[in-house]
């Protein structure tokens, strides 16, 4: 996986249809998906439950991009091996899930992942500035995890903070919750590259019928890009 500062919108497989994962993520890569973010749910750090390291592993014959994996468990540490042999790309642990978010990043990079570190609406950009050097992706979340479809949160001024504190660094700013056509240029504005996009995405489309997955995925980045 080679970094670049392009957009990249990654559909969250959150608003897909649960009991076809493989063909979902299949239509929506072959509509122009640039990755595929998976959101695993503890019923614990959040108030939802979605699947574990078995389920993103079955995925991994269906992708062929880039696999990115947001964790929203707590505990972090114990699990990291098993979703390195699931198969990520990226994993994504977030900063207010445990108390030693260093040795987590350190941990994903040492299981041979590139790592990520998510932030939830209410904590503010600071609180990830010592551990930028081991980090790949910062994920600012627009709204409170566990859920799609809700209402995006404007965090303009936390993802601009971010993108000067990360300078040159090859650190991806990554949005979700609530990104859509009406959202997707203040976020790219203010410094974002990777654009987590659920219900936007999987809107009015199927398995049987992909082409609206399309039309909104070239909807989403003319909005961002424009
Ligand atoms: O992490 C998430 C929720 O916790 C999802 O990735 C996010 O909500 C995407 O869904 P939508 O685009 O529908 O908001
Ligand atoms: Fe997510």
């Amino acid at each position: 996986m080679t970094f670049d500062r392009s957009i990249k919108i990654a559909p969250s497989i959150l608003a897909a249809d649960f009991a076809n994962f493989g063909a979902e993520v299949q239509a929506v890569e072959a509509q122009g998906a640039d990755w595929i973010h998976i959101d695993v749910m503890d019923g614990h750090f959040v108030p939802n439950l979605t699947f574990g390291p078995p389920m993103v592993k079955a995925l991994r014959r269906h992708v062929s991009t880039v696999m990115d994996v947001h964790l929203m468990i707590s505990p972090v540490d114990a699990y990291i091996d098993a979703y390195a042999d699931a198969g990520a790309d990226v994993l994504t642990a977030h900063v207010e899930a445990g108390p030693h978010i260093h040795r987590t990043l350190q941990a994903i990079r040492g299981a041979g992942m590139k790592a990520g570190v998510a932030l939830n609406p209410g904590t503010p950009a600071s609180a990830v500035a010592h551990v930028l050097d081991l980090c790949d992706l910062v994920c600012v979340m627009t709204v409170n995890p566990g859920f799609g479809g809700q209402s995006f949160i404007d965090m303009s001024d936390k993802i601009a903070e971010l993108r000067r504190m990360i300078g040159d660094r090859e650190v991806h700013i990554e949005i979700d919750g609530g990104v859509d056509t009406k959202t997707a240029g203040t976020v790219v504005q203010a410094g974002a590259d990777v654009l987590v996009a659920g219900s936007a995405v999987f809107r009015g489309g199927s398995v049987e019928d992909p082409a609206p997955y399309g039309e909104n995925i070239r909807n989403i980045r003319a909005a961002a890009e424009g």
